[in-house]
């Protein structure tokens, strides 16, 4: 495929980026969050105590005014004195002196469990949570039973095995308490799975370990740091248990564990012994728990995003794919050769949902149409008609749950036979999606040039020199003239119709054959939403590709479209060259779009509606599933299913009144009945 530059269209939305392009890389929602938590003065205490803990216990040696194994018999069980400024214990020792030296160790080694349970939990719980299926299934077992576990017991057995090895002690514990972090990064992956950018980073082909480390540990980090808080104060507390218990800690060196049961030992006879170590643990657990507690409540949460795209393709069974089409209309046809000009043939395609009873519903039914190089074929119809399942189902991105049969054929390759894997390499360099959501589906961690770049490397390759010649070429094809300051623009600094050029830019970046495009407009201001679509028009006819278009929209089918399929409760209701079909639209339902367009709008008279709901696929009625708004509606349209009629050469229409519907318009237009 060769790329050619397309002149700028306009000025607006493709000037200069939003906020200026000099601007620092936006700081992230968790770094926000920290800045303000920073201001709060509960929290600054809390921090500054844990400090002089860590620093304290560090530098012991200097600060500590006695050796905290020093017995002095005359003073024991003092309280508080000049010398002793917070007492001493049943042999004379320094409590101040004891409590610095005991809470190195106890720190040091609470940080062990947490370093295991991250080093599982964050790998394995990205992983099951962005692949699901059968190695999650596992995986939620294995953690089940590790929650299952008692720790103190097992953690108790290990230290009789091993003679009271602590290092091991606190492996086994961290191996114990790794199922909480695995749950919570396997949630936040699953969270982030579905967001649009890394559906259009998995779109363009991007490996599965390149978004998992690009784009969804980005989102997992925040979380991560505030549950390490709380994990590491209660792996502090389980081990100061452990120490109290006699063990994992030498008996003859200080700890806060064997200090608070030396206190709870001399109870009766110095009750003040359990004051200061008693304090000293309450204050570093609570500064712990506040600071966690008090992050993970200024987090941010999780905006999500349509949720698209599980990355299984799941089989949909024999009784599932038929579909409710009339039987013995499947005619399967060859394959088209790979060079052949229709790049894209989808035939008889059936969409289905897994039900919670079990079995399955169709939402797309017996869709057909074929697009030729250099044609944009629009799917039309109103919500609920089935036109973005039918243009993910192409892509092999149908939601959880969903299933596709039939046949879609790209350049004669059937991609409903593809593994995921092979699925994957097909995207982005043959067929490509234009989401519409421009800013969702841009990572707004990257700035344009870094993403834009990713997919340009991962299809071609080549030096950074020339990735970024690549990155300004596609850029520029796009429209963008200032290419220099948008390529270093982060997507908050974008309008949105500038993200939408970059967008394209990025589907365009595997120089596919076929575009995709959902409602590519839909989020923009109307005079954007015209320049995007002469820009796909002109992309279009430049670059040869086949472009769908999905849209509710027939003003939209009528500036760009070459052919529209006319969708209706999951089916194609009429299939026609877009010039002929707004000429003369061959079924009621398309005659009831073409009626309610607002262009046609004559002032101070109602725009007339198509009156009533598109049937939800669970109340699909086995005859025409249009029968129920239509005008023309005769009890034989209720007596079975309808098929696609062919009523030209190149037009079909699911509609058994379609030749008294086309005499009706001859008649209103030259007022002869024909
Ligand atoms: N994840 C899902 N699970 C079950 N049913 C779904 C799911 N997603 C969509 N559907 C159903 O599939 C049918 C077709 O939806 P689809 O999104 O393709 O319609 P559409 O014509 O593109 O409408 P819109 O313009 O609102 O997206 C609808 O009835 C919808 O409820």
């Amino acid at each position: 495929m060769t790329t050619a530059t397309v002149p700028a269209h306009g000025t607006q939305g493709v000037g200069e980026p939003v906020a200026q392009p000099g601007r620092p890389r936006p700081r992230g929602s968790f770094a926000t969050a920290i800045r303000d938590a920073l201001r709060r003065p509960a929290i600054l205490i809390a921090l500054g105590w844990l400090v002089l803990v860590v620093v304290s216990s560090v530098f012991a040696g200097a600060l500590a005014p006695h050796d905290p194994l020093a017995q002095d018999l005359d003073a024991r069980l003092a309280g508080p004195s000049a010398t002793y400024w917070l007492g001493t214990d049943e042999l004379g020792r320094d409590l101040l002196s004891r409590i610095l030296h005991g809470g190195g160790v106890l720190l040091l080694a609470a940080l062990i469990p947490v370093v295991v349970a991250y080093l599982l939990g964050v790998p394995i719980g990205m992983f099951v949570g962005y692949v699901g299926g059968r190695a999650d299934a596992l995986a939620d077992f294995v953690v089940n039973v590790l929650f299952a576990i008692p720790a103190l017991v097992v953690v108790l057995a290990v230290s009789v095995v091993t003679d009271n090895n602590l290092p091991f002690m606190t492996v086994v514990f961290g191996v114990i308490v790794s199922g909480g972090i695995f749950r919570l990064v396997r949630a936040s992956t699953q969270a982030s799975r579905d967001l649009l950018y890394v559906d259009a980073a998995r779109v363009s082909g991007v490996s599965r370990w390149t978004i998992l480390l690009r784009h969804i540990l980005p989102n997992v980090l925040g979380p991560l740091i505030v549950q390490g808080f709380l994990l590491y104060s209660g792996a502090f507390l389980f081990l100061t248990s452990l120490s109290f218990l006699g063990l994992g800690f030498d008996p003859q060196q200080p700890s806060w564990g064997q200090l608070v049961f030396d206190a709870s030992a001399n109870l009766d006879d110095d009750p003040w012994m359990m004051v200061p170590i008693g304090a000293v643990l309450i204050a570093t657990v609570a500064a712990l728990n506040y600071l966690g507690n008090s992050l993970l409540a200024t987090l941010p949460t999780a905006k999500r995003a349509r949720l698209l795209t599980p990355p299984r393709r799941p089989v949909l069974p024999a009784e599932a794919a038929a579909g409710t089409a009339p039987a013995g209309r499947r005619t399967p046809a060859a394959a088209e050769p790979a060079d052949s000009d229709v790049p894209l043939v989808v035939e008889d395609l059936v969409v289905s949902f897994r039900t919670p009873e079990g079995g399955w519903q169709p939402v797309v039914d017996g869709v057909s149409f074929a697009v030729h190089r250099g044609e944009t074929l629009c799917l039309v119809g109103e919500s609920g008609c089935g036109k973005t399942m039918t243009a993910l189902a192409t892509l092999g991105l149908l939601p959880e749950g969903g299933a596709a049969a039939g046949s879609v054929r790209l350049a004669g390759r059937e991609l409903l036979d593809l593994s995921e894997r092979e699925m994957a390499q097909v995207r982005g360099s043959q067929i490509a999606l234009i989401s519409q959501e421009p800013m969702g589906a841009l990572d707004p961690c990257f700035s344009v040039r870094s993403q834009l770049g990713d997919v340009v490397k991962l299809h071609r390759g080549g030096s950074r020199a020339e990735v970024r010649r690549r990155v300004h070429e596609l850029l520029r094809l796009v429209g963008i003239p200032n290419v220099e300051s948008v390529a270093k623009s982060f997507p908050h600094q974008l309008s949105g119709g500038m993200a939408q050029r970059v967008c394209i830019a990025l589907a365009l970046a595997g120089e596919p054959s076929v575009l995709v495009a959902d409602e590519p407009t839909t989020a923009l201001d109307p005079t954007i939403q015209a320049e995007i679509l002469d820009l796909l028009r002109s992309l279009q006819e430049t670059l040869g590709l086949a472009l769908v278009l999905v849209t509710h929209d027939l003003g939209v089918v009528a500036d760009i479209g070459d052919v529209a399929a006319v969708m209706y409760a999951g089916q194609v209701v009429e299939l026609a060259p877009v010039d002929e079909l707004l000429a003369a639209p061959r079924h009621p339902y398309s005659q009831g779009l073409l009626d309610a367009m607002p262009e046609d709008a004559v002032r101070g008279v109602p725009l007339p509606t198509v009156a009533g709901m598109v049937p939800l696929p669970r109340d699909w009625p086995t005859h025409c599933r249009f029968a129920a708004r239509c005008p023309l509606a005769v009890d034989a349209c209720r007596e079975g299913p309808v098929p696609l009629l062919t009523v030209q050469a190149d037009r079909s229409s699911r509609c058994i009144r379609t030749d008294e519907l086309a005499r009706s318009q001859d008649l209103a237009t030259t007022g002869v009945t024909p």
